[in-house]
C-alpha cells in the first residue's frame, strides 16, 4: 500500500497540436511523470503501455477522435483506471455531455487559464489517488494481505492479453500447502492462519520484478503470475519456492513428507495465442500441481503453455 502512495503519478497528454501539448506539459510539470501521444492510436498504446493516472484529451484529432478514444479507453481494463480530462475548444454544452457520456471525468475548454488546468489535474490526481487506496485494499485478501482470487482473476487475464500482443512468455504457479489438514488438526486453526501468513511472506519474497504479484486462491492455496518468464526460467522458480519454504523451517509435526511445511507447486509457462485464457494457464498449473501431490509433495513440475 505505501508503494502505491509513494509511486510518481503519471500524467498522458493525447493532442495533435505540439503547442498545446508544451503548454499542458510546462504548467503540469511539477505534478508528475508527463508522456505524450499526438494522435489517438498511439495514445491507447501508450496508455496500455504505461497505465497514467491521467489522461489530457484533445476532442478533435485526425484520424480517431477524442470520444472514439476516450470509449476505448474505458472499454479495456488495462487503461479503464485512469481519469480522463478533456481539453478541447469546443465548449458547447452538447460536446461537454458527450466527453461525460463517452467516460471522461472532467472537461476543460480552450483557452484555459493556467492555475485552474492545474487545479483541476490536481484535483483529478488526489480523487484517483484515494479510489486507487480503496481499490487496492478491496483487492487484498484478509487473512494474509497479498491479492486475493479477484485481483488474480482480473489482472491475470489482463497479463494473458498483454503477453499475447506483445508476443512474450507468461508463467503461473500454484501453491498448495502439503497436508495442512493435518497441521490444523495438531495445532488448531489459529496456528493454520498464522502459517498461512507465513506462506504468503515467504511467496512474496519470490516476486520482485514489475508485474509480479501472489493471490490467494483459495483456502491453502495461492497463485504466483510471473510476466516474461519462458518455461526454461520457471524452474528456477519452482525451486526457489520449494527451498524457501523448507528453509522457513516451520515445524510440522504430522506430515509424512518432511518435519517442517512444505509446498507443492504446479507451474505453467509460455506465449498465449490469441485465444489462451487465463483459465488455460491455470488449468495447465493444476495438472502439474496435481501430478507433484501424486509423486509425493515436496516439490514441483513445470508444463508448457
Ligand atoms: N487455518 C486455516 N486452515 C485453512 C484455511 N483455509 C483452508 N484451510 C484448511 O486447509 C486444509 C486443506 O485440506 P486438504 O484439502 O485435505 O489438503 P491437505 O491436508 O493440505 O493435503 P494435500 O493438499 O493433499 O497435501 C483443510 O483442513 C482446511 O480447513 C484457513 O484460512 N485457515
Amino acid at each position: 500500500m505505501s508503494e502505491l502512495l509513494d509511486t510518481e503519478p503519471t500524467l498522458l497528454i493525447i493532442d495533435d497540436d505540439p503547442d498545446t501539448i508544451q503548454i499542458l506539459s510546462s504548467i503540469l510539470a511539477d505534478q508528475g511523470r508527463i508522456l505524450f501521444a499526438t494522435s489517438g492510436e498511439q495514445g491507447l498504446r501508450m496508455a496500455e503501455n504505461y497505465c497514467p493516472d491521467v489522461i489530457l484529451l484533445d476532442q478533435n484529432m485526425p484520424g480517431q477522435n477524442g470520444y472514439e478514444t476516450c470509449l476505448q479507453l474505458k472499454q479495456n481494463p488495462a487503461t479503464q483506471e485512469a481519469s480522463i480530462v478533456f481539453v478541447t475548444a469546443q465548449s458547447e454544452v452538447g460536446d461537454e455531455l458527450r466527453a461525460f457520456e463517452a467516460g471522461a471525468q472532467d472537461f476543460i475548454s480552450k483557452p484555459f487559464s493556467p492555475v485552474v488546468v492545474n487545479a483541476r489535474i490536481r484535483n483529478q490526481l488526489t480523487i484517483k489517488r484515494q479510489s486507487d487506496v480503496l481499490k487496492q485494499l478491496a483487492d487484498l485478501d484478509g487473512l494474509t494481505g497479498v491479492f486475493n482470487r479477484r485481483y488474480f482473476n482480473r489482472l491475470g487475464e489482463v497479463e494473458v492479453r498483454r503477453h499475447y500482443r506483445q508476443g512474450f512468455s507468461l508463467a503461473i504457479a500454484l501453491v498448495d500447502v502439503d497436508h495442512f489438514k493435518a497441521f490444523n488438526d495438531l495445532h488448531g486453526h489459529v496456528a493454520g492462519d498464522d502459517t498461512l501468513r507465513d506462506i504468503a511472506q515467504v511467496l512474496n519474497g519470490a516476486v520482485r520484478r514489475p508485474g509480479e504479484f501472489v493471490a490467494r486462491y483459495g483456502g491453502e492455496e495461492f497463485a504466483i503470475v510471473l510476466p516474461y518468464t519462458t518455461y526454461e526460467q520457471v524452474s528456477r522458480v519452482g525451486e526457489w519456492l520449494c527451498s524457501n519454504m523448507r528453509s522457513r523451517a516451520i515445524q510440522h509435526g504430522g506430515s509424512p513428507v518432511s518435519d517442517v511445511v512444505t509446498v507443492s507447486v504446479g507451474l505453467a509457462a509460455g506465449t498465449p495465442g490469441r485465444d489462451t485464457t487465463l483459465t488455460h494457464y491455470v488449468q495447465q498449473a493444476d495438472t502439474a500441481l496435481y501430478n507433484v501431490k501424486q509423486g509425493g509433495r515436496n516439490g514441483f513440475e513445470c508444463v508448457s503453455v
